[in-house]
């Protein structure tokens, strides 16, 4: 027998759930990084690293994007890329992250190169491109909602970096500040398509593991930079 389906309310406590336990808030990296623990090098690695992650956002966001079927949820959805792109040169999330990475020292050409990214950020970075290229619509947009927890981690890095951080300029930390409302919206978005989509307990169920193997890519990621 089919198990029954949770409410609305149940739905969303569940996958409120999984990132309230196992979001990258908790690992030791970001811990140390909050505390103000890390040293320039680390700083350094870390930013190098993730850049691989943001730089593949908009094109998991485009697989995405390819699989809505109105107009009215790919002008939702494109707003995304554009965030991360920028409408022209110079501007958008990606170009505000090699800020960043100039701000700690880092070469932006080096960062645009991708050389140095750790072999086990690649394959983080790859399974959660390829679990938007392969899953459902409903498991990819559930997959985003890390995002409900990003206001409060970037609001934590900003205070901990102008804290403890202070050879970054604080002009580089913009990406951070900017995501605090994007990050908002996108989640408030993807929340309410992830309810109106999932169709019983299955669907349901698949929503909340498809978030739960997200949580495994951010964790994964940072593995590979603490431990490098
Ligand atoms: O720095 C972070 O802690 C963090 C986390 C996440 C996230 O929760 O996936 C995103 C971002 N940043 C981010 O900057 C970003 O653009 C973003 C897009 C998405 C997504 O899954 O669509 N997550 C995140």
């Amino acid at each position: 027998m089919n198990a029954e389906s949770w409410t609305p309310a149940e739905f969303e406590a569940r996958l409120r759930a999984v990132p309230e336990a196992r979001y990258h808030h908790r690992h030791p990296f970001n811990v140390r990084m909050h505390a103000g623990e890390l040293s320039p090098e680390e700083i350094r690695r870390w930013i190098l690293n993730r850049f691989h992650y943001q730089r593949h956002i908009p094109i998991k966001d485009a697989l995405i994007l390819a699989k809505l079927e109105t107009p009215e949820l790919r002008r939702m959805w494109i707003r995304r890329i554009q965030d991360h792109d920028g409408r022209r040169a110079g501007e958008g999330g990606i170009e505000r992250w090699l800020r960043l990475g100039e701000a700690a020292g880092l070469d932006r050409k080096d960062l645009l190169s991708g050389e140095g990214v750790l072999p086990g950020v690649r394959f983080a970075v790859e399974a959660y491109v390829n679990l938007c290229r392969l899953g459902t619509p409903l498991e990819a947009v559930a997959a985003s909602l890390t995002e409900l927890f990003a206001p409060d981690i970037m609001r934590t890095r900003i205070e901990a970096f102008e804290r403890h951080y202070t050879w970054i300029d604080s002009e580089g930390l913009q990406y951070f500040r900017g995501r605090i409302s994007q990050g908002r919206q996108d989640s408030g978005e993807a929340l309410e398509l992830v309810l109106e989509w999932a169709r019983g307990r299955a669907e349901q169920e698949r929503a909340v593991a498809a978030l739960s193997r997200k949580c495994d890519v951010l964790w994964a990621l940072l593995d590979a930079v603490d431990q490098a």
